[in-house]
C-alpha cells in the first residue's frame, strides 16, 4: 500500500477543458484544493444530487488515501438561482417560500439540514468549508466591481451584466459559443443586454423581491454564478487545483465562473472535472421532470450504504441508469463484501498464529489492481471489481481451511481501507443496517395494513392513534392518490 506520508504522483485525472486525462500535479506539493458546486437549497434532495456527491467525496477520499492533504470547499446557493437560466424568471428559493409560507431564509435552512442528513447516511464526508452565497455579497460585489473597472462588464437598469463581446474566450470549456438561452425572456431584460448571451451578474430587485441588498448600482441580488468565482477564490486561492460538478453544469454556469474570474486578472481552477447523470428510463432524473426519487423516500427502505455501493459502481464520468434492477444486484453484491469482512471477524478470535503466503499475495495484487484503478480517473468500477478479486480469493481460502489471523488481519484492513476509507462503503455494519431496514419495511407493512382494516371498519379513533404513534417516533404516514406512503 501506498505510504500515506508521500503524496503519490502518479494519479491521472481526466480534465473536461483538455478534452482529455492528464497527470495530475497540484499548485502546492502535497495539497489539494477542490471546490464543488453545491445545492440550491430550495426543496429535498435526489438521488441524482446524491450521484454527484458521492462522486467528488470518492475523488476527495481517493486523494486523502494517497497522501495529499485536501481542503474541500462545496458551497450552498441560497439566493440568485432564477428559474430561467437566462436571467429571467423568479428565485427559486422565493417561490418555495411562497408555495411554504416560509421566509426565503428559512426555506434555505431547513433544505440545507435536510442535505446535510441525507450527506450524513450517505457517510459523504463534511466539506472543510460550506460557504453560503447569501453570506459572501461583499465579495460578489467586489468581484463585479473588478469587471466593470476592467471593462468586462455594464450597468443597465440597475443590473450589471458580463459583456461577452469583450472576452473572446467565453466558450473555451464547452465549446458553445452562440447558445443565447434567450428563450422565453421579457423584451424588458432582452433589452437591458447589449449582447444576448450576456449574463447577470447583480440583479435590480423589483419590489416584491424578498431577498435583496444594497450596492454601488442600487437594491438587488447577486446572479447564480458569481457566488462561485468569488467563494472559490476566496478559500482556496488563485490557480486553485479542482473544479468539479454536473456536466449540465458545464453551459452556462462554469463557463460564467471561468469568464468572471479571469476577465477580473485572476487565475481560476487548473482541472475542471464532471460527473455524469443519473438516469431513469433512460432519462436525467430531475425535480422538473418530476421522475425523481428523494434520497429521504429512498433511505426510508434501504441501507445508504447499497446506495451508496450502486453509486460507486459505476464510473463518475458514466451514466448510471437507476432501476429494479440495478438496485437488486447493488444489494447482493454489497451484501457479498459485507460478507466477507463478517466472516473474517468471525474467525478471527480463532485463527491459527500466522500468515498465508498464497493469500497474501493474492490481497497484495488486488490492492494493488485497487489502487491502480483509482489512479486512472478515479475509476471505482475497477476498483470495486478488484475487491470482488479479493473478495472470491478468500473465499476460496476459508473454503479448503485455515486461514493464518496474520493474514486475515491483513485482508480485514484491505477492505477497510480500500472499501471504507477510500470509497466509503462501511458506515456502521452495513450487513446488519440492510437487515434492519427489510425488517422495518416488513413491519410497516404489517402496521399500514392494520391502519387501513381500523378505516375500512370505520375506527377512526383507533386508525389515528396508530398514525399518532408512528409520529411519536418520527414515522410520517401519507396517504397520496397511489396509496399509503410512509418515510422516516
Ligand atoms: N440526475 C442527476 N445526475 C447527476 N447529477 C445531477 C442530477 N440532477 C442534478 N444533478 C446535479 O446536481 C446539481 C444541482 O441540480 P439541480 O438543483 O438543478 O437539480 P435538478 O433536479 O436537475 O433540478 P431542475 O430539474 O429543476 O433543473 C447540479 O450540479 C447537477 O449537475
Ligand atoms: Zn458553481
Amino acid at each position: 500500500m501506498t505510504d500515506p506520508r508521500q503524496p503519490d504522483p502518479s494519479i491521472q485525472l481526466y480534465d473536461t477543458m483538455q478534452r482529455r486525462k492528464v497527470p495530475f500535479v497540484p499548485t502546492t506539493a502535497g495539497h489539494v484544493g477542490m471546490y464543488l458546486c453545491g445545492p440550491t437549497v430550495y426543496s429535498d434532495a435526489h438521488l441524482g444530487h446524491a450521484k454527484k456527491e458521492v462522486a467528488f467525496d470518492v475523488i476527495r477520499r481517493a486523494f486523502l488515501h494517497f497522501g495529499y492533504k485536501v481542503r474541500y470547499v462545496a458551497n450552498i446557493t441560497d439566493v440568485g438561482h432564477l428559474q430561467n437560466d437566462a436571467d429571467d424568471g423568479e428565485d427559486k428559493l422565493q417561490v418555495r417560500a411562497r408555495l411554504e409560507q416560509l421566509e426565503p431564509m428559512e426555506v434555505a435552512d431547513k433544505y440545507f439540514w435536510s442535505f446535510v442528513k441525507d450527506m450524513e447516511a450517505l457517510n459523504v464526508l463534511k466539506p472543510s468549508i460550506n460557504p453560503r452565497a447569501t453570506g459572501h455579497i461583499g465579495e460578489q460585489i467586489s468581484l463585479i466591481e473588478e469587471l466593470i473597472a476592467r471593462g468586462h462588464a455594464y450597468e443597465s437598469g440597475g443590473s450589471v451584466y458580463f459583456d461577452v463581446r469583450s472576452w473572446p474566450e467565453y466558450g473555451k470549456l464547452s465549446g458553445r459559443k452562440l447558445d443565447d438561452q434567450e428563450e422565453g425572456v421579457r423584451e424588458a431584460v432582452r433589452e437591458e443586454k447589449r449582447d444576448p448571451r450576456d449574463f447577470a451578474l447583480w440583479k435590480k430587485a423589483e419590489d416584491n423581491h424578498l431577498m435583496r441588498w444594497d450596492s454601488p448600482w442600487g437594491v438587488g441580488f447577486p446572479g447564480w454564478h458569481i457566488e462561485c468565482s468569488a467563494m472559490s477564490l476566496k478559500y482556496l486561492g488563485e490557480g486553485f487545483d479542482i473544479h468539479g460538478g454536473g456536466l449540465d453544469l458545464q453551459f452556462p454556469h462554469h463557463e460564467a465562473e471561468i469568464a468572471q474570474a479571469e476577465a477580473a486578472g485572476h487565475h481560476f481552477a487548473r482541472y475542471w472535472m464532471h460527473n455524469n447523470m443519473l438516469t431513469i428510463g433512460g432519462e436525467k432524473m430531475s425535480k422538473s421532470k418530476g421522475n425523481f426519487t428523494t434520497i429521504q423516500d429512498l433511505l426510508s427502505q434501504h441501507d445508504p450504504m447499497v446506495v451508496r455501493f450502486l453509486l460507486v459502481s459505476s464510473h463518475y464520468r458514466s451514466i448510471t441508469e437507476f432501476s429494479e434492477e440495478a438496485f437488486a444486484s447493488a444489494k447482493s453484491g454489497y451484501r457479498r463484501l459485507t460478507e466477507a469482512l463478517h466472516e473474517i471477524e468471525r474467525r478471527l478470535p480463532d485463527a491459527p498464529a500466522g500468515a498465508s503466503a498464497a493469500l497474501d499475495a493474492k490481497i497484495s495484487s488486488h490492492t494493488q489492481a485497487f489502487e491502480d484503478a483509482m489512479r486512472d480517473d478515479f475509476n471505482t468500477p475497477k476498483a470495486v471489481a478488484a475487491l470482488f478479486g479479493l473478495t472470491t480469493d478468500l473465499n476460496a481460502a476459508l473454503g479448503s481451511g485455515g486461514v493464518g489471523k496474520e493474514t486475515l488481519e491483513r485482508a480485514r484492513r484491505a477492505y477497510l481501507t480500500l472499501g471504507g476509507d477510500v470509497l466509503g462503503l462501511f458506515a456502521g455494519s452495513g450487513a446488519e443496517r440492510e437487515d434492519d431496514a427489510e425488517v422495518v419495511s416488513a413491519l410497516m407493512d404489517l402496521v399500514l395494513k392494520a391502519r387501513q382494516n381500523y378505516r375500512l371498519n370505520k375506527q377512526y379513533a383507533e386508525a389515528d392513534e396508530l398514525r399518532d404513534t408512528l409520529t411519536k417516533v418520527g414515522v410520517t404516514v401519507e396517504d397520496t392518490k397511489d396509496g399509503v406512503r410512509w418515510k422516516r
